[in-house]
């Protein structure tokens, strides 16, 4: 397992962290300590000249961390207003909260109160972390209004912007969608991310993720019996990506002595006339990707439309069902995709050949919506665990629309249900790979082993038939015998880096082109191939980060996963 790259839900993030207190190793105090040390260190790298910060102090050990980093920057200079409740909270965040009276006065936590202090260099938001149960409501929520004040001073967020959910990036008690709370400039979280900071419009509010070690690696077997959940993300190793020495490598590299057959043939099957480029476009993304080979097989009357290049592209004629089972017969075929600019009838035809062969098969666009249709007891009959479904939220929601309710209702207790466990829940109920498209993709197998890959940064991704190219490339690497799993997850990063490395301006036909420089990169170990851009950035580099780590005594080098800047912010 890389370090890192593993999400946990909240309730596995408790258990980790009662397994650590429980073996008599470490103290809760001592989590604490470690916790809030780490969040001012990363203040400090940040802001390295002491100013002014406003720590707002929640009911429980969120609270508490906020106590310990009041009492950190105290220390290294800064001018400090705490605001805190007068409840009785463990006696974890008690003790933090009496050391820091030791210091300095505590003020009532309310919004008028912050009103009279907000002028400063630095919010610290340390209302609410994991343990948010319910919608705030009262003037803690007066208090987190204020906080989505976009004049306000950059906000420091200890382990989320309060009020979030934590398990799925949702909000509870506002509309899901639409809610939106405190905007952070930096969010430090503790041992692993959760679902909240990569989900939904969490990805968006956290602003730099942070993750700190507390110390816990000894007791991240606890959350191991548990469905896994990787974080796919360009700073992290991932087990399945083609370094030289992971198992893909091969796959991707191509046998020197091998021939085209060794590198599989994808099958894309296409519509009639005038339905459009989508399936080429997946044909042109499976041939790109290193398919060996590619048939287009459209019904006989759109061969003619489809003469264009590619020239690499071969062309077959598919009537019907038993058409497509006489051309399955050939056993060479080792991907299917079904589903771009078929037609809803015509994917509702040659649905039973498709899945009949077994062989791995994207089904995707009108293939889902003809799967749809089906008598809801045999939606899913004829399904099996080497489909992939790769539904934007429109599909998912004529499948599955229970669940998609589920996920826009607006829930005032938490945890909220999240994109994860819908994808989850759909992947089991189909029995095959369901990834969920969006900026946040979920994908999920039916035994719930499952993937999340989020971008903030690519809007210009979001056009018509970025879909079918998708579509093409996880057929591609489908047919190349990446298992599904694997194929999806490489086939979202390859298909983000693509859209990252042609950047603003950029249509669906120019992604294909791009995977070429980017096989090159990842074959070659090119080891700014994940960076934005496709170039490694310059800026402070390794030696510097540690050197700045070792001068605050940070606890240990945390991981940043959404943005790798580094950089001080210049003015506080
Ligand atoms: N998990 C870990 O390993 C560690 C966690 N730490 C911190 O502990 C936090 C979790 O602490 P807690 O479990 O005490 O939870 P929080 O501090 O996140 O908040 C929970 C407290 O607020 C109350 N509450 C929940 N929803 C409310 C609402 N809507 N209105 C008013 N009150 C509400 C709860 O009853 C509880 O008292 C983490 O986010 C992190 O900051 C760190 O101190 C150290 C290590
Ligand atoms: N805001 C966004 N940022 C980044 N990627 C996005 C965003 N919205 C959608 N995407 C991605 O763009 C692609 C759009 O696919 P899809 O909705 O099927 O479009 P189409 O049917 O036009 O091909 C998917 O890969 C999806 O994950
Ligand atoms: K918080």
């Amino acid at each position: 397992m890389p370090v890192g790259s593993e999400i946990l839900t909240t309730a596995q993030m408790r258990a980790t962290e009662s397994a650590a207190m429980s073996s008599g190793r470490v103290t809760g105090a001592e989590l604490m300590e470690r916790a809030g040390r780490a969040v001012a260190g990363h203040i400090r790298l940040r802001w390295p000249r002491p100013g002014r910060a406003v720590v707002l102090c929640g009911p429980g050990n969120n609270g508490g961390d906020g106590y310990v980093i009041a009492q950190h920057l105290h220390r290294a200079g800064w001018q400090l207003r705490v605001l805190g409740l007068a409840n009785q909270p463990g006696p974890d965040a008690a003790q933090m909260r009496q050391r820091w009276q030791e210091i300095g006065p505590i003020l009532p936590l309310d919004a008028a109160t912050f009103a009279g202090v907000q002028d400063c260099d630095l919010v610290i938001d340390a209302i609410f972390g994991t343990g948010l149960t319910r919608a705030p409501t009262g003037p803690i929520a007066a208090l987190l209004a204020a906080l989505t004040d976009p004049s306000l001073p950059p906000v420091v967020a200890v382990d989320c912007p309060s009020g979030l959910c934590l398990d799925s990036g949702g909000w509870p008690g506002r509309d899901r969608g639409t809610a939106t709370g405190a905007r952070a400039r930096l969010t430090v979280a503790f041992d692993r991310p959760k679902p909240g900071h990569v989900l939904e419009s969490g990805a968006f509010r956290c602003g730099e993720l942070v993750i700190a070690d507390i110390g816990l690696g000894d007791w991240h077997h606890i959350a191991s019996n548990a469905p896994q959940t990787l974080l796919l993300h360009p700073a992290i190793p991932t087990p399945w990506l083609p370094a030289p020495q992971g198992p893909a490598f091969s796959l991707l590299a191509k046998p020197a002595d091998g021939h085209k057959f060794l590198s599989g043939h994808a099958l894309i099957l296409a519509g009639g006339p005038a339905r459009g480029g989508a399936a080429r476009l997946s044909a042109r993304a499976a041939l790109r990707v290193g398919a060996g080979l590619v048939t287009l097989a459209p019904p006989v009357d759109a061969l003619a439309e489809h003469a264009g290049p590619p020239d690499a592209l071969m062309r077959q004629p598919v009537e019907d069902a038993s058409d497509l089972a006489d051309m399955l017969a050939d056993s060479r075929i080792t991907a299917l995709c079904l589903g771009p600019g078929c037609g809803i009838e015509r994917a509702a035809g040659l649905l039973p050949s498709a899945l009949a062969c077994g062989r791995p098969c994207v089904l995707d666009a009108d293939a889902l919506t003809a799967l749809s249709q089906r008598p809801k007891a045999e939606r899913f009959r004829d399904l099996h665990d080497k489909v992939i479904l790769t539904p934007h939220m429109g599909e998912f929601a004529r499948l599955f629309p229970d669940l998609a309710n589920r996920l826009v209702a607006a829930d005032n207790t938490g945890p909220l249900f999240s994109r994860l466990d819908a994808a989850r829940q759909a992947a089991s109920r189909a029995r095959a790979v369901l990834l969920l498209k969006g900026p946040d993709t979920v994908i999920a197998t039916p035994d719930g082993s499952a993937l999340i890959h989020t971008v903030t940064d690519l809007p210009w991704l979001a056009t018509a038939g970025a879909g079918d190219v998708l579509a093409g490339l996880i057929a591609g690497l489908l047919a190349r015998s990446l298992p599904p799993l694997q194929a999806a997850g490489l086939a979202v990063q390859l298909h983000a880096l693509a859209a990252r490395r042609f950047g603003p301006g950029l249509t669906a036909d120019d992604l294909p082109d791009q995977i070429p420089a980017i096989l090159r990169d990842l074959l070659e170990g090119a080891s700014g191939v994940f960076e934005r851009g496709g170039r490694k950035k310059t800026g402070i580099d390794e030696m510097q980060v540690k050197e700045l780590h070792a001068r605050i005594e940070e606890l240990a080098v945390a991981n940043s996963f959404l943005e790798r800047k580094l950089k001080p912010w210049g003015g506080k």
